[in-house]
C-alpha cells in the first residue's frame, strides 16, 4: 500500500468563462499522509474549493485540468475514465460540504443513505453497522436519525451524519470544504472536535479547506497557504504560527491574532484583492506587499525549500 494517501503534482486548472482565462489554479503540489490533517487556507477566490472539486474531478464544465500526478492511495485520480471517477468518488476521495443538505437525497431518509453507502462494500446487515457509524460521530439517538429525512434534522446533526457516511466509505482522502461555517459556535466547536478525534481513529488523511486561521490552528497538523491560486507557504502548524515566512502568512496570522485578542478595527491588507486572470508575471501578492522588491514582478516565484518539509514562495528567502 501506498504511503501517502494524496499525491498532487504540478495541479493547474483553468476556466474560460466568456472568453476571459482564468487560471484558478497554479502548479500546485499537495502531499498528505494517512491519518494527517492538512488545513488549505487563503481568502475568498483564493482557489480553496476549486482544489478541491479538482481532487473529485468535479471541475466546471469547459475547464482545463493538467498534472503531473494525482493519486488518492492507490487510485489514478488524473487518468481514470469518467465511469472510473463516478467509482472513486467517495471510494478514493470523499467530499465534505458546507452545506450537508446537498449531499443528501431529500426524499429519502438516512438510513436510506446508509444502507447505500455501506452496500457498496458489501455490507448487507447494514443496521448494526449504521448505528456503529453514527455512535463514531457522537449521535447517541441513532434509531430516530436513520428514520429521519434529511430536513427533520439540525444543521449539526446533518452535519455529523455525512460525516459517518463519508468515512463508512474507507476513502484514503476526505475534502472537508468549510465544514462549520453554517454552525453556531457551540456546535462548530463540537465537530471541530470530532475531527481532532476521527483523525487519530480513521485511515483516511483530510483537506480541510478553511478561511479561518484559528480553525486552521485548532485542527491542522500542517498548513498550506493559498493566494490567487498558488500555494504560497507550506509548512507545519507550529512553524508558520511561530515563524512564517511569507508576508501574506504574517498578515494573515496578525488578523488571527487581533480577531482572538479581541480587537475591534482588523489591520488591513492594503491594496486590490488578486486577479486570477492569466497570465501575471511574478508574485500575484507584490502589489500589496509591504516588503516587495524589484524582482517580485520580474518572473514567477519558484517554492523555496526551508527547514523540514517548510516551503515558501517568497524572494525574502532565497
Ligand atoms: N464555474 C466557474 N466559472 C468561472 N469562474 C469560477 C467558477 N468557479 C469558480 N470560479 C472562480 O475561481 C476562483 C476560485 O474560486 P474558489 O471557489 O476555488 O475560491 P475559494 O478560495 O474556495 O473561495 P471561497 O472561500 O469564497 O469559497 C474564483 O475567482 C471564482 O470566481
Amino acid at each position: 500500500m501506498t504511503e501517502l494517501a494524496l499525491e498532487v503534482r504540478g495541479l493547474d486548472l483553468t476556466l474560460d468563462p466568456d472568453g476571459r482565462r482564468l487560471h484558478v489554479v497554479r502548479n500546485l503540489d499537495l502531499e498528505l499522509r494517512r491519518g494527517e490533517v492538512l488545513g488549505l487556507i487563503g481568502e475568498s477566490g483564493s482557489g480553496k474549493t476549486m482544489t478541491g472539486m479538482s481532487l473529485l474531478r468535479l471541475e466546471p464544465e469547459g475547464a482545463r485540468l493538467t498534472a503531473e500526478v494525482m493519486r488518492a492511495g492507490e487510485a489514478d485520480l488524473l487518468h481514470a475514465t469518467e465511469s472510473r471517477l463516478r467509482a472513486l468518488r467517495g471510494s478514493a476521495v470523499g467530499m465534505i460540504f458546507q452545506d450537508p443538505v446537498g449531499a443528501f437525497n431529500p426524499a429519502k431518509r438516512i438510513a436510506w443513505h446508509a444502507q447505500k453507502v455501506l452496500g457498496r462494500r458489501g455490507i448487507t446487515d447494514w443496521r448494526p453497522a449504521a448505528e456503529r457509524l453514527l455512535a463514531d460521530v457522537d449521535i447517541a439517538d441513532s434509531a430516530r436519525v436513520l428514520g429521519s429525512y434529511p430536513h427533520q434534522l439540525s444543521g449539526g446533526m446533518l452535519q455529523r451524519a455525512l460525516i459517518a457516511l463519508v468515512l463508512a466509505a474507507n476513502p484514503a482522502v476526505v475534502v472537508a470544504d468549510e465544514p462549520t461555517t453554517n454552525l453556531d459556535n457551540i456546535v462548530e466547536r463540537q465537530i471541530l472536535r470530532l475531527f481532532r478525534r476521527l483523525r487519530r481513529t480513521e485511515n483516511a488523511a483530510f483537506l480541510f479547506i478553511t478561511h479561518d486561521m484559528t480553525v486552521a490552528a485548532s485542527l491542522c497538523d500542517r498548513i498550506a497557504v493559498m493566494y490567487a491560486g498558488e500555494v504560497i507557504e507550506i509548512g507545519t502548524t507550529a512553524q508558520l504560527f511561530e515563524n512564517p515566512g511569507h508576508p501574506y502568512t504574517m498578515a494573515l496570522i496578525a488578523t488571527a491574532r487581533a480577531l482572538e485578542g479581541g480587537t475591534e478595527r482588523l489591520p488591513e491588507l492594503p491594496g486590490e484583492p488578486p486577479s486570477i486572470a492569466a497570465p501575471r508575471s511574478g508574485c500575484a501578492f507584490s502589489s500589496r506587499c509591504p516588503r516587495r522588491m524589484a524582482a517580485c514582478t520580474r518572473a514567477p516565484i519558484p517554492m523555496i525549500a526551508l527547514e523540514g518539509e517548510r516551503r515558501v514562495r517568497c524572494l525574502l528567502h532565497g
